[in-house]
């Protein structure tokens, strides 16, 4: 069913919807290694999901579904649905990951482009370049592992599957660039502007009228040469193997956060909220795990977090299981409060289980990313933030032909801008509650910077 909004545009695939052809087969082994998968990209526009070596990457493009406003995953899954339907499928392997799958970029906010700068944001001109708020890219070739297993998909518009997939060589790209001297700069709030707003929203917060709020902030770096995604792809799969590393249509980053995998009927969703720098400097804490598993100020915040997880799959599931306890997630940069909360796919009477686009819709945005109440939180943040996120804190992933698909919250991420190959902007967040400290947000951002300053060379 396609969601109809009177001020969205409708979805659009292009080239229109023909026969498309899909065909999986099990390939020789690639090397060990977390980077196996992403160095087999070229640069132009690479797709990549990839975490501990494992993973789907892609590349070319044999259609590409872009849809608008708040209808923006329901009218992609539609479209998708209808791509799939006149599709003609033989998989060889049968793993998640592998036959027709899209990988999925959406925006943020409901509000469509402009809506920041309605707010007066003084950034870069990224708003208002009538960019859909969601894209599904379905790629000419993709090569995914898993466990011991390798495959190649080709999707093609003519042909048939009698003939042998037609990339069935794997490429030799080209070399991977460097993006050369990098400057980075404050974005559209200067940092120490930003540590107002924060102070700003612990004092809406302390006054009750909401109880968290997560800001954002951006910081823009320009190259001395043009940048290429791999460059930052193969330098974040290698240092954060813990984090999904991804790549689509311009959005590049290694999450920590895995909004949703629906995988054969279970559900699992990582929620993290709660933060601890690695190196917090002088008078940090002699165990940093162990003050942010005691720390009040940051179990609270993951308490909002997990309970927005947990609200948003209930109607979905027959049984969740929901941690009573986080445990540490330790990451390079930053320790995080995290829990892997699951749960068991309902099959409604009365239709289809959602696919793992329509959960992770339902469950955007969580309180990891904006906050409790989520209206008001939202509320806070186009009123003060003063930032156009973009694709930042949405969901990024792939979607399969049966539903099942994995949706990371796009953190730690970038994105390059498609009108400047010299620019690439950069976003962290953190929770704000009641107790939040400006200055130790304004550290925490930082730090939550960092995955892709170090990737760019900074
Ligand atoms: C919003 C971000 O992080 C979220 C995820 C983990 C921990 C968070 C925190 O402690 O504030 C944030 O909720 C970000 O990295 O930009």
């Amino acid at each position: 069913m396609t969601a109809e909004h009177a001020s969205a545009p409708a979805p659009r695939t292009s080239p229109a919807p023909g026969t498309l052809v899909v065909r999986t087969v099990a390939i020789d082994a690639l090397p060990g290694g977390p980077t196996a998968l992403v160095d087999l990209l070229p640069d132009a526009h690479p797709l990549a999901w990839v975490r501990r070596g494992d993973g789907i990457v892609g590349w070319g493009e044999v259609a590409r579904i872009e849809s608008w406003g708040p209808g923006r995953f329901a009218d992609a899954d539609a479209a998708w649905r209808a791509v799939l339907r006149r599709a003609v499928v033989r998989d060889e392997v049968h793993l998640p990951g592998t036959g027709a799958v899209a990988f999925g970029s959406f925006a943020f906010d409901d509000a469509g482009p402009g809506a920041a700068d309605d707010a007066g944001t003084d950034g870069p001109d990224v708003a208002d370049d009538g960019r859909p708020d969601g894209v599904l890219v379905v790629p000419r070739v993709v090569v995914g592992r898993r466990g011991g297993t390798t495959w190649m998909t080709t999707f093609e518009t003519s042909g048939s599957l009698a003939s042998p997939p037609g990339a069935h060589v794997l490429p030799r790209p080209a070399p991977v660039t460097s993006p050369g001297r990098v400057v980075l700069r404050d974005g559209s709030v200067a940092a120490q502007d930003w540590k107002d707003l924060v102070a700003e929203a612990a004092r809406r917060i302390r006054a009750g009228h909401l109880d968290k709020v997560v800001l954002a902030r951006d910081a823009v770096a320009t190259t001395e040469h043009p940048v290429d995604p791999r460059y930052l792809l193969g330098r974040l799969a290698a240092s954060y193997e813990a984090c999904w590393t991804f790549s689509v249509d311009g959005m590049v980053g290694a999450t920590p956060e895995l909004l949703v995998r629906s995988e054969k009927g279970l559900v699992t969703s990582r929620v993290l909220a709660g933060t601890i720098r690695r190196e917090p400097g002088a008078g940090a804490p002699h165990d940093p795990a162990l003050f942010l598993a005691q720390s009040s100020k940051d179990l609270e915040e993951h308490e909002y977090a997990v309970r927005s997880v947990a609200d948003a799959l209930a109607p979905s599931c027959s049984s969740m299981n929901v941690p009573e306890a986080p445990f540490v997630l330790h990451l390079p940069n930053v320790l995080h409060l995290a829990s892997d909360v699951t749960g068991v796919l309902a099959s409604p009477e009365d239709g289809p289980a959602p696919t793992s686009l329509g959960l992770a819709a339902a469950l955007h945005p969580s309180a990891a990313v904006c906050g409790t109440p989520t209206a008001d939180a939202r509320a806070l943040i186009r009123e003060i933030e003063g930032l156009d996120r973009a694709r930042y804190a949405a969901p990024v992933g792939w979607l399969g032909a049966d539903g099942d698909g994995e949706w990371g919250i796009a953190l730690r991420s970038c994105e390059i801008l498609p009108s400047d190959p010299l620019a690439v902007r950069l976003f962290a967040g953190c929770g704000i509650v009641g107790a939040s400290d400006p200055d130790a947000e304004l550290a925490e951002s930082e730090a939550k910077l960092e995955p892709i300053t170090g990737a760019l060379g900074l």
